[in-house]
């Protein structure tokens, strides 16, 4: 029974969704205690009991603890098997870290899944459903993983009632792949999406971004929504590299002028770009769980934040793999080495255990 504590290092709720990916995988039983015991409201939030209820279904599994507000969990694995799964978050909770949970284990499944998840698919602190779209599927496919994932339905704090699916392949195993610089620039354009509220908010966003970017015409894109998928609105600048896409967002509220939201996605752009990393900030903590089943991997990045550090930490009980972080010049480089690659049980000789 590997222990681990919730509350360590970053202390969220990746936490417990790679400790569930990698029993789910690895076969290893696993008790977290302090579940986000630093946050404002801790514990398991829906979307955390959700991927734990998800990550349950596709292996059997018996889960101890599982309820909202729970600061202790206890998980004992089955097989996973692949097939068709719906979960809904019922609240505004994201998809996207619901799917992140089972995609990476499902790549390991006995037949191809789909997957498909209700709730919240643009949500402050998250993915947005086209990043999972442009940035994870592609870094995936990287490895050799064929992934796609299919937005049904926009979901907003605090309705909720989006939807999304993800479709993935058995990969047999992944293979290592280094993400070292960016390469040339293929596309960039923002999106401003827009449900239920003015098309004013759109354009003022785009205008903004147009300014600050020297962008225009078909690389500022006004995105209406049908009305009863919002209110909400979302600001996305994708940027495509020869070797990396990266998406960056800010999510609008009502109390936030339509300047503050572009200025903040402008922002996060302005910093990718003036380092020589090859992936932003999320990419780089949401790689390392597939880099670490692939056996090995490397990317450089502007730096290295605590959340991917811990998560580090958390991969490290289940597998035999060792994470290394470097700096030269301002770049950070985060390098994965393992004697092999996972390969799911039918094709292994024995678990690993650490
Ligand atoms: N704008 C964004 N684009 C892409 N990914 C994002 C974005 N914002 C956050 N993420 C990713 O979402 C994940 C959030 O993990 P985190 O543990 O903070 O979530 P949580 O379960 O909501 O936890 P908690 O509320 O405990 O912090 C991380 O992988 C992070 O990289």
């Amino acid at each position: 029974m590997i222990e681990l504590n919730g509350a360590a290092g970053e202390g969220g709720g990746q936490i417990l969704r790679s400790a569930l990916t990698l029993s789910v995988l690895t076969g290893q039983a696993f008790r977290i205690r302090d579940i986000r015991a630093n946050r404002s409201k801790p514990g398991l939030m829906r979307q955390h009991l959700v991927a734990v209820q998800a990550a349950a279904e596709v292996c059997g599994a018996q889960a101890e603890g599982a309820h909202v507000g729970s600061l202790q969990l206890s998980f004992s694995p089955g097989a996973i098997r692949g097939g068709d799964y719906r979960f809904a978050i019922g609240t505004a909770g994201s998809c996207t870290l619901v799917l992140q949970t089972l995609v990476p284990a499902l790549l390991f499944a006995d037949r191809p899944s789909t997957v498909r998840v209700a709730g919240g698919t643009h949500n402050p602190m998250a993915p947005p459903a086209q990043f999972l779209q442009r940035a994870y599927a592609r870094a995936l496919a990287d490895m050799g993983a064929a992934v796609g994932f299919e937005l049904h339905r926009f979901g907003f704090y605090p309705a909720g009632g989006g939807a999304i699916t993800a479709m993935v392949q058995p990969c047999g195993v992944l293979r290592p792949f280094e993400w070292m610089a960016r390469g040339a620039r293929v596309a960039a354009y923002a999106e401003s999406f827009v449900a239920g509220i003015s098309a004013n908010v759109a354009r003022r966003e785009l205008d903004s971004v147009g300014a600050a970017m020297g962008w225009e015409g078909s690389q500022l894109r006004e995105r209406g929504l049908p009305g009863e998928q919002g209110p909400g609105n979302a600001l996305l600048i994708t940027l495509e590299h020869e070797h990396v896409t990266e998406v960056f967002t800010a999510i609008g509220e009502k109390s936030i002028p339509s300047d503050a939201v572009a200025r903040a996605v402008v922002k996060d752009v302005r910093r990718y770009l003036a380092s020589e990393g090859a992936v932003g900030e999320h990419l780089a903590d949401q790689l390392m769980l597939p880099m670490a089943l692939a056996g090995g991997g490397r990317y450089t990045t502007a730096s290295i934040s605590l959340h991917a550090r811990t998560n580090a930490q958390v991969i490290e009980r289940f597998l035999p793999v060792r994470f290394e972080f470097g700096e030269q010049g301002g770049v950070h480089t985060c390098l994965v080495e393992a004697a092999s690659a996972y390969k799911p049980p039918a094709q292994r000789s024995a678990v690993p255990v650490k």
